[in-house]
Formats: C-alpha cells, structure tokens, sequence
C-alpha cells in the first residue's frame, strides 16, 4: 500500500527525515511514534509528495485524484474554515470520487458518521463544535473518503479516553477489512494497545520498525525518548505508564 525507499526531506541543508525506508502492507495499523521534532509530520507530508523530497515514495508519483482515492490525509492543523453543517463536511471526502458514485458516497457518508458516533450531530454547524468532537468530524471526513490507506497526524490528539480508545478500534477494523492507516500519536499505552507495528523516528531516522512489544524496549525507551516506563503484556493486552524522565 505503500512503500518508502531511502525518502529524505532537507529542511535548508538539514535533513528532517534522513534515508527512510519501509513499507505498509493491507491489515496494518502503524504506530508512528517519536519525540517532537523527530520528523513525523515530515515523513508523512513527504511520503504524499506534499514536500519536495529525494528517494521514492509510491505514493508521491501519483497524480492528485489518484493519490486521493489511494490515500485519506488528516493533517495536525484542525481548522475548519466555513459553516457547513457536519453531515456536509464529512460528505467533502467524497470529492475524489466524483459524481458518479452518488449512492454509494451517502452510505459512506453514513457509515463514516456513525463509525465516530455522529449521527446525533449531523445537522449541527461544524464551526461551532468543541475542538474534540471538530477533531471527529474530520476523522469522519477521511473515512468517507473510503481510500485504503489512511496517513493521520496525531488524530487522537485532545480527543477525551472514550473517544481515544473508539478511534483507535475504527482503526483497526478498517485494517481488518483490508485498508491500512499509518498514524502519529504520543500516547504509547495506545500504541502498544491498538498498534500492530510501530515505526519510530528519532533526529529524522527510523530507528526501530516493529510490534510493539519487540519496539518499546526499556532501552529505546531511554534512548529515544529518555523517558523510564513501566511496560507489561498482560492478559488484557499491553500496558504502557510512563514513570520518570531521566537525564540526558
Ligand atoms: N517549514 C519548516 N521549515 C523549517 N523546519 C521545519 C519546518 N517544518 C518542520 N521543521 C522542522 O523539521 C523537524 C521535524 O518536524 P516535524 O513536524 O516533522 O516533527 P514531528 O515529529 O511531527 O513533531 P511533533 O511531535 O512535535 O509534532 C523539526 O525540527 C522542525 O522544527
């Protein structure tokens, strides 16, 4: 669904994202993880071709449309710029579609806003929602977009635990039916939950690629996050709590 080989992105002379090689396969929630300014943000604008770049993405050679209805991309910034009401601005990630697919684009835009639990909101004035039910209705707008591959920037950023936990099992269940999402988060407790694999970017590398459980190693964790966690695989799946920070 996607594949990155050697993908660098120069800010000025410096390289945000520096020799980024790896691929997403169908089925796969990747867990895109790593300290501020470690180049997440960047490594997915430049898998899309969003940003100049040197190595390939398979993504980036795509025409507009194609890249649209190949992959959905829900950016950081949340802005919401005109007054629609919610059941119109999730129905905008129907746009690369076209018009032909009229039926099938209102079931989409349906199951879109019930998959994020807005049916009761569909009339209601996008501007005038809080920020995290905003943050929803974007997401629903991406999944109406029925594109395989879902690239997300701290999606699950500002969203209340309920709201966490329920879009981090959409995310699944579009990986089981056959999609893929790759998506930044700093919450590692849901990383490790509801991740099948994590990539994680230190100073623009890839620096590990893998299940959670192999990645969050008390020595990554040191490393790249500087961070001391205590970290289980339980019986009721992984359990991730950061506990101190430490020197660096
Ligand atoms: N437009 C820009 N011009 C110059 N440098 C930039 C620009 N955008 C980002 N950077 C730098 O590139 C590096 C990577 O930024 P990026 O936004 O990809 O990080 P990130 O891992 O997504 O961080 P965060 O977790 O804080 O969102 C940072 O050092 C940042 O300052």
């Amino acid at each position: 669904m996607l594949e990155l080989a050697d993908l660098t992105v120069l800010r000025g002379a410096c390289p945000v994202v520096d020799r980024v090689s790896a691929s997403v396969r169908e089925g796969e929630v990747i867990g895109l993880i790593g300290p501020n300014g470690a180049g997440k943000t960047t490594l997915m604008r430049g898998a899309l071709g969003l940003l100049d770049h040197r190595g390939t993405s398979s993504l980036a050679g795509l025409d507009p449309l194609a890249r649209a209805r190949a992959a959905a991309w829900l950016p950081q910034a949340r802005e919401i710029a005109w007054g629609l009401s919610v059941a119109e601005l999730v129905a905008l990630g129907r746009l690369p579609h076209g018009r032909d697919q009229a039926a099938a684009g209102e079931a989409a835009v349906e199951a879109a806003l019930g998959r994020m639990g807005l049916e009761t909101y569909r009339d209601r004035i996008a501007t005038r929602l809080s920020g995290g039910e905003q943050a929803r209705v974007l997401i629903a707008r991406a999944l109406a977009q029925e594109s395989p591959l879902i690239l997300a920037d701290e999606p699950i950023a500002g969203l209340d635990p309920a709201a966490q936990i329920a879009t981090m099992e959409v995310f699944e269940a579009h990986a089981r039916a056959g999609g893929a999402v790759v998506t930044s988060l700093h919450d590692l407790g849901l990383a490790a939950r509801h991740c099948t694999r994590l990539w994680v970017m230190d100073r623009g590398r890839m620096v590990a690629d893998g299940p959670p459980g192999e990645v969050l190693s008390e020595a990554l964790l040191a490393e790249v996050f500087h961070i001391r966690a205590h970290f289980k695989i339980t019986p009721q799946g992984p359990v991730f709590q950061p506990l101190s920070t430490l020197d660096t």
